[in-house]
């Protein structure tokens, strides 16, 4: 009998309810764990984020990437400090043997002060557009977002063995960013083009919305080499771990190889929410080991996917 090996999708309403049993807690946090160290990579449902929050973060990638392009390029990230802002197609590698990726994104998080700049924190670059149709509605997101990536660590931590209480500095103040992003149909018959090229993701773990029904995403699954296609389901987040938690737990929880191919007729829209944790921290889960940084490790991935050097 052949085995279909697909990326898990888990209910974890019963962690995120304060009413349910230990029991049921229990039964989810190792479906989570299970996910993550065979996949890195789970979907999840009873989230607790309103459908209405996804579809209005969704439009928002449409109307941003719908205004003209010298709009979008006066918010480039690259004269950010805090790389926050829009990066035009083809500006980042995310596999050096590919092509430029065909995709378009824009940056966005926790809005810091001026005077408070820094890696990955600062000011956002909001395009000129009615705070009701694009401000607000991101910013509803990423709280959405702040919630869940916290059960989510939560879930983690305790499937290792740890009390939650040992997340408490990595979350103090996280950077979290969204990504929105946008891939226009794939029309390129060369082989090395994807909408993302392969790769791994840098941070902690990543929250990801797909445009339902508008596949794309393909995750590598090392025992049988096969690149797993996950679908674009409606309420349903894809959850993977990042470069941190799989150095962090030595491998136990995978940081997965995962590209896009844009395979619907249209555009695609998706928005993964990078949760990266606290600069300041350092392995939560083996205080005093001396490891780098949060932004350390964060600073030397990120520039050099897009060819920037370390300030
Ligand atoms: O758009 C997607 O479905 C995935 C994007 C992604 O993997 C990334 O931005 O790191
Ligand atoms: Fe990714």
């Amino acid at each position: 009998m052949t085995i279909v090996h697909r990326v898990p999708i888990i209910d974890i309403a019963a962690y995120i309810q304060p009413t349910a049993s230990a029991a049921d807690k229990t039964k989810v946090i190792q479906a989570v764990k299970e996910a993550c160290s065979q996949y890195g990579f789970l979907q999840v449902k009873g989230h607790g984020v309103p459908l209405e929050a996804q579809q209005s973060v969704l439009q928002c990638c449409k109307t941003l990437f719908d205004l003209p392009q010298d709009q979008k390029d006066a918010l480039s990230l690259k004269t950010s400090p805090a790389r926050r802002g829009y990066e035009r197609i083809g500006s980042q590698v995310l596999d050096a043997k590919a092509l430029p990726d065909c995709k378009e994104g824009y940056y966005v998080g926790r809005e810091v002060a001026p005077d408070n700049v820094g890696f990955m924190r600062g000011p956002n670059q909001w395009p000129n557009l009615p705070e009701p149709v694009f401000h607000e509605p991101v910013t509803a997101y990423w709280q959405h977002m702040l919630s869940l990536g916290q059960a989510l660590l939560e879930m983690l931590a305790i499937g290792l063995g740890h009390d939650v209480s040992t997340l408490r500095d990595f979350t103090k103040e996280p950077v979290m960013n969204l990504k929105l992003l946008h891939y226009p149909p794939h029309l390129s018959r060369d082989e090395r083009q994807f909408g993302a090229g392969a790769h791994t993701d840098f941070g902690s773990i990543t929250i990801l919305l797909q445009q339902p029904g508008k596949h794309g995403l393909q995750v590598f699954y090392a025992p049988t080499q096969e690149w797993l296609s996950v679908p674009a389901l409606e309420n349903v987040f894809v959850v993977n771990m990042g470069d941190l938690i799989h150095k962090w737990t030595d491998g136990e929880y995978n940081s997965t190889l995962h590209r896009v191919i844009n395979a619907s007729d249209g555009d695609r829209y998706s928005v993964p929410c990078f949760y990266q944790g606290d600069l300041n921290a350092t392995n939560p889960f083996k205080p005093g080991a001396g490891d780098e940084t949060v932004e350390e490790h964060i600073r030397r991935k990120f520039d050099s996917s897009y060819g920037l050097s370390a300030k």
